[in-house]
């Protein structure tokens, strides 16, 4: 365990500009793709970081070549995934969701294990796919062994993705690769995180892949090869909102840089998300600028899209004026840790009044005061008690050091902004020196 960190309070507002380093969710996407591609790829804007390095390490492990300089990262040409190998998933839901359905193509056994949390993520919708399709696999959590055999079969799954849309995703990235191709068809509850499906179909396209999504909660991918290409990764939108917030909570300004006019990632709905609370948001060439009111207004908001969101915008509401109801998000039970519960504990923990309710968050207006902040091994809670000791002196956020699956120079960037300086990335691009 490290050190409690001291959560620096802003003496003004925070003004601003920060460069963001690149997206999870396409870093890993690409590199399953260049993975399951012959000609292997490259990518440009890499996030380096605990989840991509668990990604560059599984596919290592099945015997590419990865080869990673800064922010490029290559995937040498190859003649398929091999076993045997072991892949290390640590928390990160894509490489637990991602990797076994490529895995499932390797020849050779695979064995899959990771942090004790991930053995409670949700994961045998997955498996059970797997094993409809043909694949031999055990199990329905962490640790399980695949034994791959070079092929899959393939064809037509029905399975409820309603604790996470990175079960779609991940059968849906490999399925070109299985002789039949994959038909997807989800039966629940509404599928979350629908733009991060929309990312995956997106980049099978890119990558040269026929999709067919014409019809609601169902995906098809025709069987083929998946081209090799150059993945120019854009910014992590959703770390880029912690900063944003900075600007919205101490009525200051803060621009990321680098801001995608069009973009599948969830994280461009806090611009309006930050409007709704009573910011100014513009969007320009050089990037996304939130400048915050005086005081935040609470929200009613369904956040089932961009569940990713929730952490820091339960944040913002915690310091609002009004009260927030955040809805539609009762899968973040199964996120890095139970995120409604670990929110509601932590605001709670410093004299605010948050409400766990079925499916999400209601947050009523409080004068909170400093105080110890859990971050239960997860990046966005820690980055959510640094948003609150912005303005809330004395918040000490148990394990910052957790940032690191997504972002490792949070805690830099962040000393940064809001000591008035910006904050870009470094020459590894996680965030350095501006
Ligand atoms: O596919 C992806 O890259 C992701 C999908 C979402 O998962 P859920 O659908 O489980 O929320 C999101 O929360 C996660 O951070 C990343
Ligand atoms: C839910 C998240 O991560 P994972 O990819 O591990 O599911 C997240 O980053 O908010």
């Amino acid at each position: 365990m490290t050190q409690p960190w001291p959560a620096p309070t802003a003496t003004g507002p925070v003004h601003a500009t920060v460069a963001v380093p690149g997206s999870k969710s396409i870093t890993n996407r690409a590199l399953v793709l260049a993975a399951l591609s012959e000609g292997g790829g490259t990518l440009t804007g890499a996030l380096r970081s605990r989840d991509t390095d668990l990604m560059v390490d599984a596919l290592t492990a099945l015997g590419l070549t990865v080869t990673v300089d800064g922010t490029t990262v290559k995937v040498e040409p190859h003649q398929g995934l091999s076993g045997p190998a072991t892949v290390d998933c640590g928390l990160a839901g894509t490489v637990m969701r991602f990797v076994p359905p490529a895995a499932a193509l390797a020849d050779g056994e695979v064995a899959f294990d990771g942090d004790p949390r991930a053995r409670q993520r949700p994961m045998g919708t997955v498996l059970g796919a797997l094993r409809a399709l043909g694949a031999d696999v055990d199990g329905d959590a962490l640790p399980f062994t695949l034994r791959g055999r070079g092929r899959v079969p393939g064809g037509a799954v029905t399975i409820d993705a309603s604790a996470s849309s990175q079960f779609v995703s991940g059968l849906l990235l490999a399925g070109a690769g299985y002789d039949r191709g994959l038909t997807v068809h989800h039966d629940g509850k509404p599928v979350p995180s629908l733009p991060h499906i929309d990312m995956t179909v997106a980049m099978l396209r890119e990558a040269g892949v026929e999709v067919d999504d014409s019809e609601p909660n169902t995906w098809r991918v025709a069987p083929g090869p998946i081209g090799a290409r150059e993945w120019a990764v854009e910014p992590d939108l959703s770390n880029a909102t912690p900063f944003l917030a900075a600007a919205a909570v101490t009525g200051g300004t803060v621009t990321v840089t680098g801001w995608p006019e069009r973009t599948t990632q969830p994280g461009d709905a806090i611009g309006e998300i930050a409007e709704r609370m009573g910011a100014t948001v513009t969007r320009d060439t050089r990037g996304l600028t939130v400048t915050g009111p005086d005081r935040l207004t609470g929200l009613d908001i369904d956040l089932h899209d961009v569940g990713e969101l929730t952490p820091t915008v339960a944040a913002m509401a915690a310091l609002a004026a009004g009260p927030s109801v955040l809805r539609g998000i009762a899968h973040l039970r199964g996120h890095e840790t139970d995120r409604l519960a670990a929110l509601a504990a932590e605001i709670n923990g410093l004299g605010g009044v948050a409400t766990e309710t079925d499916d999400g968050l209601a947050i009523e207006p409080a004068a909170l005061h400093g105080g110890a902040w859990r971050a239960y091994a997860d990046h966005r809670m820690a980055t959510a008690g640094a948003i609150v000791g912005l303005v809330v002196p004395g918040v000490e956020v148990d394990d910052i050091a957790t940032t690191a699956k997504t972002l490792p120079d949070f805690p830099a960037m962040w000393r940064r902004i809001v000591g008035g300086t910006s904050a870009t990335p470094g020459p590894e691009g996680t965030g350095g020196t501006s």
